[in-house]
């Protein structure tokens, strides 16, 4: 659809694009990706043919875009750039009519029942009906960038160039204009190519990306090249962190600030409060602990402040943690059916690590954990932590089986028995936290211990 060979181009001569090659598809997704300078709009004006080739080719269905006329261009293509070229005096309809232009025939070029059925249609789509009679100079920035983009789509093109098209538009005009785009794309065919300076939205929404660096490309293909954060590095000079969007698999970068994010030291001691209750036991941290986590709220790896076993049962965890004021985006919290008295709370320093775990055992059935660490843990040490744990917890329950079959009836009934570990992320970081490490032992220790004395009560209690 779109075929470049051997491209140089520039400005007086001088290249900016250096002896580019690239083909894009019918109907594919293309996004052009650089940092500031790399080149981006000058790749976009030479392949628009805004801008004369120094030397190579540019073709556009099979043609060279040199031997198009305005008219043959206009019919395969439509262009949305930065430059805002049309009369600020026409109307918001007005300007959209202009894009049927290629479209129309005869020497008094009249708008046909056709014409009138896609401009509404695009006014719709792109949700600029209401102000269909205001003139464009009187419009926002983003809704000029809409009243553009339905023009654009009013051409009916076969292939559409975009120049930052969802620059000036809010996140859910972005949304709006990137879902629309996405749409015409896999119902019509329509070819895009489109300069987009939001990676993470580049990862979203196209099919091949091309990674721009002082004229020439560094890498062209799918958008798992964002998962190359060394290349991005080189290329942006900044810090990201490449990681997969949680509900598609599809990379999503994070930035990481120069400065200083490391909180203030705190005394693990002094760090917690706990405020217990008939109906819950919450354990509240002055700064935010990276915790990986079963329980029904706050699942999953993520930071959190509050921690919580609420007795139950009741409907809706997150409903009763509003009832106390525990923000349940911050928290993870479990349910549990023993009484909150009968909870057990261990302290110890287990090889210069502090360690807080509480346990509600409930029923005789469910064991409930929430394990704080004093220490900092990579995502893969929290994971050998979280296996660490769960190994000890499963040894204590087949020790304990064995004397009172209630106690637990199945190492293997663990189906809602949930576990928290929450690290404070203070000191050395810890890479490697399974149950043959010191740090993993100590886990080990301290839950097997805790289950251990949750077990002594409830024999005292029943026998
Ligand atoms: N009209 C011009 N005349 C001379 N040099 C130009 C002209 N336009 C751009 N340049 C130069 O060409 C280089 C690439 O510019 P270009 O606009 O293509 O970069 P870009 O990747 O689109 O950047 P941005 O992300 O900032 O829009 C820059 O060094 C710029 O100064």
């Amino acid at each position: 659809m779109i075929h470049v060979q051997n491209l140089v181009g520039g400005y007086n001569h001088s290249p900016i694009i250096k002896d580019l090659d690239l083909e894009i598809k019918k109907g594919e997704f293309f996004a052009l990706l650089g940092p500031n300078g790399s080149g981006k709009t000058t790749l976009f004006k030479l392949i628009t043919g805004q801008l004369p080739t120094i030397s190579g080719k540019v073709s556009i269905c099979g043609k060279e875009i040199s031997s198009l006329s305005k008219l043959e261009k206009a019919q395969k293509m439509a262009v949305l750039t930065q430059e805002v070229q049309v009369s600020f005096d026409y109307t918001v309809e007005e300007i959209i009519s202009l894009g049927r232009y290629p479209h129309q025939k005869g020497i008094f070029k009249q708008l046909s029942k056709e014409d009138r059925k896609v401009i509404e249609e695009v006014m719709e789509i792109t949700q600029i009906s209401d102000f269909r009679k205001t003139q464009f100079r009187l419009i926002s920035g983003g809704e000029k960038q809409r009243v553009l983009l339905a023009k654009a789509l009013a051409q009916e093109p076969e292939i559409l160039l975009l120049d930052e098209p969802t620059n000036h538009l809010d996140i859910k005009h972005t949304f709006q204009v990137l879902n629309l785009l996405k749409e015409r794309q896999q119902t019509t065919g329509l070819t895009i190519f489109a300069i987009l300076h939001d990676l993470n939205v580049a990862s979203l929404y196209a099919d091949r990306i091309a990674l721009l660096h002082d004229g020439s490309f560094l890498e062209v293909g799918d958008v798992d090249l964002l998962r190359k954060v060394d290349q991005l590095k080189k290329v942006y000079k900044v810090n990201v962190k490449s990681q997969s969007h949680p509900t598609i698999p599809k990379p999503q970068l994070l930035m990481t600030p120069n400065y200083s994010t490391s909180f203030q030291h705190l005394h693990f001691e002094d760090s917690y409060k706990i405020n217990q209750s008939e109906d819950y036991i919450h354990v509240q941290f002055d700064q935010p602990l990276r915790t990986i986590s079963n329980s029904s709220v706050g699942a999953g790896i993520q930071w959190l402040k509050h921690f919580c076993h609420f007795q139950g049962p009741h409907p809706d965890l997150q409903q009763l943690m509003e009832k106390y004021s525990i923000p349940h985006e911050l928290a993870a919290g479990a349910m549990t059916a023993v009484k909150l008295e009968d909870k057990v709370m261990v302290k110890k320093v287990i090889e210069d690590n502090h360690m807080l775990i509480i346990v509600t055992e409930g029923a005789g059935k469910t064991i409930n954990i929430m394990l704080f660490i004093d220490a900092h843990f990579t995502d893969g040490a929290l994971v050998d932590g979280f296996m660490a744990a769960t190994e000890a917890k499963v040894k204590a329950v087949q020790d304990f089986h064995m004397v009172d079959s209630n106690f637990h009836s199945s190492p293997a009934d663990t189906s809602t028995d949930t576990l928290v570990l929450a690290l404070t992320q203070q000191g050395t970081k810890i890479s490697c936290a399974g149950s043959a490490t010191v740090v993993g032992k100590g886990i080990g220790q301290i839950v097997y211990g805790a289950i251990k004395e949750s077990f002594s009560k409830y024999i005292e209690k029943v026998h």
